[in-house]
């Protein structure tokens, strides 16, 4: 019987891509992807390694594309001790191996890029470091597998829980304190062993929490949830949003006003990110008259503005607006705020409305304000400010603006989600006066 040929390279790589993974693999990292994977090229296609650097070469275990570092065995010069412990292991963050200039240059040119792809020409001003003291928020998993109890953040690309002490890029105080709140609401809701998010939001009056993933609660555990608020010494404790109790109001500084946000609602990641967005956003508005905040969630910028602009604030959610709106009548001193709820995916300020104001200002989800910014294209607005945390979303919608007579003048990022690939950014766009057509 004739022999068949032994496998080529390509053949067995292709083989073990499809069948089983391979341990002790020593690639060459050529570049970096934009969720800071290290990536190396392979016969069977591009291999994705996370916590490494272009120019280095690791020794990793593989999965098909998708790869764990098991060692590097010639590091970049760009590379740095990371300051967490956890960092091995856990997915919340994914550059501290980067030296500061070189993760600085690297977010920069992944939104550089972006803009170049969508033939966007406007230059990419300096990254501003926007971390401040850290994340004001936080969320922990709870898991139960066999009969323990697991407390921590997600390992990467995983559904594995790397149980942490502490977390050092949250504020201080909820550095430490967020895993002793997770681990107490996990011990008193363990009885229905259900996979538990506990998000944890520190406030002017203590911690705000918000558990999702369990279902409607009994009166026991509701009862004993009050008890263990009251030890934790919490502002607010909700399920899905659901207040349990509320102990005092956890209030929000924003610009001169305070507000209670509804639980489990949108915040700025930091309190420096939020105020550096906001002062972008009033200095481009500077007196404009009227001004309108679409996607406004409970008013970061909105009570801001109205120190010297009456503000329109749209925004989905109903309960952003109740607290907008008492934020406002509690504070002395504002320009007129008015509030409306509405989904603007599906019903977009038309350009009828939109002409009203004097400026627009823009802070989508992720998938961005496309319809929004159609209806603002064919406008006679004089400036839209368009906040973002999504490059490809942004560059998608500026082209819109663009195509629509807009002028890019400035392009701004903000590093808020520092240590991670995530960006704000900010856009200034501006159009000259539109003649009125006869
Ligand atoms: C990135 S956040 C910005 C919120 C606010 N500008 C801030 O800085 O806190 C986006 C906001 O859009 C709201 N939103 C999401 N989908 C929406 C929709 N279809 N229509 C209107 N608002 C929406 C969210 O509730 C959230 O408050």
């Amino acid at each position: 019987m004739a022999s068949s040929p032994p496998p080529s390279r390509a053949e067995t790589a292709t083989a073990n891509f499809c069948w089983e993974p391979i341990v002790g693999e020593q690639v060459i990292i050529e570049r970096l992807g934009a969720k800071a994977d290290g990536i190396a090229e392979t016969a069977s296609g591009p291999v994705f390694v996370p916590k490494t650097l272009p120019g280095e070469t690791v020794t990793i275990e593989r999965d098909g594309s998708r790869a764990d570092l098991i060692r590097v065995d010639a590091a970049s010069p760009e590379r740095e001790t990371p300051f967490c412990p956890y960092f091995d292991e856990c997915g919340g963050c994914a550059t501290q191996h980067m030296k500061h200039g070189f993760y600085q240059a690297w977010k920069q040119e992944i939104l550089a890029r972006t803009l170049r792809q969508a033939r966007i020409e406007t230059p990419v001003e300096p990254m501003i470091d926007a971390h401040g003291d850290g994340r004001r928020r936080v969320t922990l998993h709870v898991r139960f597998p066999d009969r323990s109890m697991h407390v921590g953040y997600m390992a990467a690309r995983s559904h594995r829980i790397v149980a942490i002490a502490f977390c050092p890029i949250a504020e201080p105080g909820l550095k430490e304190q967020a895993p002793v709140i997770a681990r107490a609401i996990g011990e008193h809701l363990k009885g229905a062993r259900k996979p538990l998010d506990i998000q944890i939001t520190n406030t002017r009056t203590g911690f705000d929490v918000d558990v999702r993933g369990h279902g409607p609660l009994k009166d026991s555990d509701r009862l004993s949830l009050i008890g263990l608020a009251e030890r934790l010494d919490l502002s607010r404790l909700s399920i899905h949003g659901d207040v349990i109790v509320e102990r005092r109001p956890p209030a929000i500084a924003m610009g001169r006003a305070s507000v209670v946000p509804p639980a489990g609602s949108f915040l700025q990641a930091t309190r420096l990110g939020e105020e550096t967005l906001a002062s972008f956003v009033t200095e481009a508005c500077g007196r404009a008259k009227r001004v309108a905040d679409l996607f406004s969630g409970s008013g970061p910028f909105a009570l801001r503005l109205a120190e010297k602009s009456e503000v329109h604030a749209v925004e989905h959610d109903q309960g952003s607006m109740t607290a907008l709106d008492k934020a406002f009548r509690a504070t002395p001193g504002l320009r007129r705020i008015t509030t409306e709820a509405r989904d603007l995916f599906r019903r977009p300020l038309l350009t009828p409305e939109l002409n009203a104001f004097d400026a627009v200002v823009l802070d989508p989800p992720r998938a961005g304000a496309e319809a929004q910014a159609k209806q603002l294209a064919a406008s006679k607005v004089p400036l839209v400010v368009s906040v973002s945390c999504d490059a490809a979303t942004f560059a998608r919608d500026t082209a819109i603006l663009t195509s629509g007579g807009y002028r890019l003048e400035r392009v701004i990022p903000v590093d808020q989600f520092k240590h991670s690939p995530h960006l704000e950014v900010i856009g200034i766009l501006r159009r000259d006066a539109v003649k009125k057509r006869r």
